[in-house]
């Protein structure tokens, strides 16, 4: 037996996902989709850095970068990624943990061709986790991409999304004295059911 209920009803993890976010939405003062991303490298040593997250699918959490970053080679090796959605004015969290794959087709192509022009240009010019000597430096290849490229730039073949198809999702919300609610929705592969349960806090 359950006792989940309120912010936490439904059997879809995704579907409360989507919830949480949209009322996060109207709460946070700015990026409400930002989330911390955990990878290892290949000694496995962690590694931790913002993204934001741009949709939550029927079984995924997409976010994009620069496939040549060192998320994304962290990524390309281990094929596993953590995140974390914290929201401090809603005093909830949301973690994931899952397999990694890479959206770079027609949806991809889509978010790209919505961000600004400068944006587009931006991820033409730099060279995501990689030295640069200066800020000219950087300023002189946004100059020389934007010359190059013109008024609508494709998606680079080396920036797209990242698909995080979760193997468990935790929901936690404050309660008082740190007696907090916690519910993960776990299955040992992406074929198996969910299985939903309350964990102390
Ligand atoms: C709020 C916030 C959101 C960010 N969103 C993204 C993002 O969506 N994609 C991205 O590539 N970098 C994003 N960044 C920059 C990353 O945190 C990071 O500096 C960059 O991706 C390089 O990380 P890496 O060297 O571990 O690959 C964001 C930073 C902040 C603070
Ligand atoms: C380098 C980089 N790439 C991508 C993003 C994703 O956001 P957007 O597509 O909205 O620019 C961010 C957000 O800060 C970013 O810093």
């Amino acid at each position: 037996m359950s006792d989940r209920s309120g912010k936490f009803a439904g059997d879809d993890p995704f579907e409360i996902a989507r919830a949480w976010l949209a009322e996060a939405e109207e709460t946070e003062i700015n990026d409400p989709n930002a989330m911390a991303l955990a990878t290892v490298d290949q000694s496995g040593l962690p590694n931790v850095r913002m993204v934001l997250l741009k949709s939550i699918g029927a079984d995924s959490f997409v976010f994009y970068t620069n496939y040549e970053s060192a998320k994304g080679a962290e990524i390309a090796a281990s094929g596993k990624a953590a995140l974390v959605l914290h929201w401090k004015s809603l005093r909830r969290q949301i973690r994931v943990r899952g397999t990694v794959t890479r959206e770079d087709g027609p949806e991809a192509d889509a978010y790209f061709a919505s961000r600004s022009l400068k944006s587009r240009l931006g991820a033409w010019a730099s060279k995501q986790s990689q030295p640069l000597g200066s800020r000219a430096d950087l300023m002189a290849e946004v100059a020389r991409v934007t010359a190059a490229k013109g008024p609508n730039p494709p998606r680079p073949a080396y920036w797209g999304g990242f698909r995080i198809a979760p193997v468990e999702i935790e929901f936690w919300a404050d309660g008082a004295f740190r007696l907090h609610d916690r519910f993960v929705w776990r299955r040992e592969t992406h074929e198996n059911a969910w299985e939903i349960t309350r964990l102390s806090p």
